[in-house]
């Protein structure tokens, strides 16, 4: 990033949305205008953009098209996507191969705001990073993994155990659990935390663009090689390279890949020479690789090369206990760069939020604290201040667990169904103790089942 006003590429096929973005950023920021997703890339070559917003579909190239080559830049930019199509799915997919971030349009000029600033934040954070590798050695690779669970403190101890070792990791886990933190964790914690860290998100490239990125290639390799690069593999010499959504890359590329774990040598994509590189490799997947195995999908011999140490980073919904200090953490972040004074959630929000199932996992809990901080009026957040969505979702999840109770009064559109399920809890801890915890009586008296009375008290923790 240059030390200039940041430069900030919008890509809109919509005259209007265009101009309007730019008439919202060029106070900050210097601004440049594409009307589809080639003359964008024409305008990256040109220019050192560092932040990208696009529309998802345009005429001619598209955004996620747009967003895969842009990706697979020697210094790509960070890029947003802006979609009409607010689902967790669309922006998981668009991350998926590479993009930064994503907004629902029509975009709230607040939330694309932090998101900039956010971004700008990544993008230092990623110069210093390799400006002063040194630096990074001496500090604790876990320190800004927030968790207090079982099963991220787990996460942690095999972290710190595998860290100083040359082995191979694969990390698995839902989209948004921690892989790409983890792996720098990995990589800081280890003595090569003074060597390059450098990642490459597999899903964005095509077969002959990730062999290219990863090997290098030679002046003249194919159509467009116009000089010689040097492949992601060669740059982490000595260092740690990180191969996110290893699932995806396609059997000829796993070959090559395989070729290069066994004999640690390759040659660039057109040349003849052979080169020697000391790197550790981390691996990433959101996908079942065994079973991708299994089906003949992925190469076993290549499974076991990368799987040598496997760490599973366990979805939120699964460690509802780092859900409060995740919210706490990101809501201090987020109120300190907005200069908000918040100073906490009220009870019934981190109820709600506490049920969730954050689909999206930790990235969907950050956008959404950020979101409500900056949307924030007073200085709590209360339920109000909880997106509608998130809101209902849980609404219809625990009103969903209510159908047993003939004689219980109807959720109507007011009640707040977090009450419910509280006075259900009490009712079933009260029919117990008056049933001497006899489980089949206790049944009888609540008028449920044996089986409804074994699952509410799996489902709220009543031993
Ligand atoms: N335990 C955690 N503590 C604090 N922040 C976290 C934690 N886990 C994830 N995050 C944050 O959540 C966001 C998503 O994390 P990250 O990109 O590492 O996930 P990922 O599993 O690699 O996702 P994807 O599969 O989509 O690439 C990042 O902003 C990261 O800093």
């Amino acid at each position: 990033m240059s030390l200039e006003k940041p430069l900030i590429l919008i890509i809109d096929d919509e005259r209007n949305t265009r101009e309007g973005l730019r008439g919202a950023l060029a106070d900050q920021y210097e601004v440049l205008l594409a009307e589809d997703g080639l003359r964008g890339l024409a305008l990256l070559k040109e220019h050192a953009v560092d932040i990208v917003l696009t529309d998802l579909r345009m005429p001619g190239l598209d955004g996620m098209d747009f967003t895969r080559k842009a990706a697979s830049m020697e210094n790509p930019p960070l890029i947003i996507m802006l979609t009409a199509y607010g689902s967790v799915q669309t922006a998981v997919e668009a991350m998926k191969i590479g993009a930064y971030d994503y907004l629902t349009k029509p975009v709230n000029l607040d939330n694309l705001e932090m998101m900039i600033a956010r971004g700008l934040d990544t993008l230092r954070q990623r110069a210093n990073a390799s400006d002063e590798r040194n630096s990074l050695g001496n500090r604790d690779g876990l320190d800004a993994i927030i968790g207090s669970s079982k099963r991220i403190t787990t996460v942690f101890a095999a972290v710190r155990q595998v860290a100083d070792s040359r082995s191979t990791v694969l990390l698995s886990g839902e989209s948004g659990t921690g892989k790409e933190l983890f792996a720098q964790a990995i990589h800081r914690l280890s003595s090569r935390a003074d060597k390059p860290f450098i990642a490459i998100h597999c899903a964005a490239l095509n077969e002959n663009l990730l062999e290219s990125e990863l090997f290098g290639h030679e002046k003249g390799a194919f159509t467009g090689a116009n000089e010689r690069v040097i492949g992601r593999f060669e740059k982490a010499d000595g260092g740690t390279l990180f191969l996110d959504e290893i699932g995806e890359i396609t059997p000829a590329t796993q070959v090559k890949l395989l070729r290069v774990l066994e004999s640690r040598n390759f040659e660039r994509v057109g040349g003849g020479s052979t080169i020697t590189v000391d790197v550790r490799l981390i691996a990433a997947t959101n996908r079942d690789l065994k079973a991708m195995v299994d089906a003949g999908t992925f190469r076993e011999d290549l499974f076991y090369r990368l799987n040598v140490v496997n760490i599973a980073l366990p979805p939120l919904r699964e460690r509802h206990e780092d859900i409060p200090l995740l919210l706490d953490f990101y809501l201090k972040r987020t109120a300190r760069e907005n200069n908000k004074a918040i100073d906490g959630f009220s009870p019934e929000a981190v109820k709600v939020l506490d049920t969730y199932d954050w689909p999206g996992n930790v990235r969907e809990l950050r956008n959404c604290v950020e979101r409500m901080v900056v949307f924030a009026r007073g200085s709590t957040l209360t339920l109000n201040d909880v997106p509608e969505d998130i809101r209902q979702a849980v609404g219809e999840q625990l009103s969903g667990t209510n159908d047993h109770h003939g004689d219980a009064p109807a959720t109507t559109t007011t009640a707040d169904p977090l009450d419910i399920k509280a006075n259900e809890k009490n009712l079933i801890i009260q029919a117990l103790a008056e049933c001497g915890g006899n489980r089949s009586q206790a049944a009888i008296k609540l008028n449920i089942s044996r089986r409804t009375l074994h699952r509410k008290l799996n489902e709220y923790g009543i031993q």
